[in-house]
């Protein structure tokens, strides 16, 4: 992956996931997961569709309840917060969305402002207006700030997304499908973004994807989930040097054909 100067703690992790099981009637979708994410890392999750990375996600934000097991993140336990404390953590924890979920009718910069304005009541318009800007540059995009989403292309939208959700200086990004949809040149941009973001907002990250170049170009670490757990997890060069049956069709998938 590309090289920086980030540092990884590998004594502190922002996410520590022990035991993980969590069912929807008889349908079993996780089955004992063990993660953890080590803060100022970059961890891609891979695995076919339907094999319970969402749900993962979601419990990690506290949005699902697990059945068993615990999910630690910036050193509290998920499932043990009040509401107001679960509220207060996530605002630590970003979530930028595959479908980028920008508002039709606002501009990028109220867009941007949006979750300002929200949660930092305090802030001055000139104080969101510099915020909004400062994103806008890091992301790239600062000529787009008075345009509707429907005049920006895939890509410039999957950015403002995840500029949208930067705009609150989260400590853990958690990116779904960054490059789902996007042409090669543009799923590369996007990927530098991901490694420019951590550098720049100093950010532990999950990227879930299938796509095996983000994979190895954003990721210090892989995590392969299938049948509801991890299967392998190490650096891309560890994961996929194995001739191990699932992985290597993962593998030839993404690069042989
Ligand atoms: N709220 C729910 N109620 C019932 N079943 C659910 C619920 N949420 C997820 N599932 C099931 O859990 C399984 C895992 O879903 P999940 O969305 O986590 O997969 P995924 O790995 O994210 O897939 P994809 O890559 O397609 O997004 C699926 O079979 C799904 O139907």
């Amino acid at each position: 992956m590309a090289e920086g100067t980030h540092y990884i703690d590998k004594n502190e992790e922002v996410i520590k996931i022990r035991g993980l099981y969590k069912s929807f009637g008889d349908k079993h979708v996780l089955r004992g997961v063990d993660l953890d994410l080590f803060k100022g890392e970059n961890l891609a999750v891979l695995g076919r569709s339907g094999t319970g990375k969402s749900v993962l996600i979601k419990i990690i934000i506290g949005l699902l309840q697990p059945d068993a097991g615990s999910v630690i993140v910036l050193g509290e336990d998920v499932n043990q917060l009040s509401y107001p404390a679960l509220r207060a953590l996530r605002l630590k924890v970003g979530f930028s969305f595959q479908s980028s979920a920008l508002y039709d009718s606002m501009t990028v910069g109220e867009n941007l402002a949006f979750p300002l304005r929200r949660n930092n009541r305090s802030m001055t318009k000139s104080q969101i207006s510099k915020t909004v800007n400062t994103v806008l540059e890091a992301i790239g995009l600062p000529e787009t700030i008075n345009q509707l989403p429907a005049e920006l292309s895939g890509g410039q939208k999957k950015r403002i997304g995840i500029g949208r959700t930067l705009i609150l200086r989260p400590e853990i990004m958690l990116y779904d499908e960054p490059t789902s949809g996007l042409d090669p040149i543009t799923s590369t941009e996007l990927n530098n973004l991901i490694v420019n973001v951590r550098e720049r907002f100093n950010t532990s990250s999950i990227v879930i994807t299938h796509d095996l170049t983000c994979a190895k170009a954003v990721a210090d670490r892989v995590a392969v989930m299938e049948e509801g757990k991890f299967l392998k997890i190490g650096t891309f060069d560890e994961v996929f040097s194995t001739q191990e049956g699932l992985i290597k069709s993962f593998y030839d998938y993404n690069f042989t054909q």
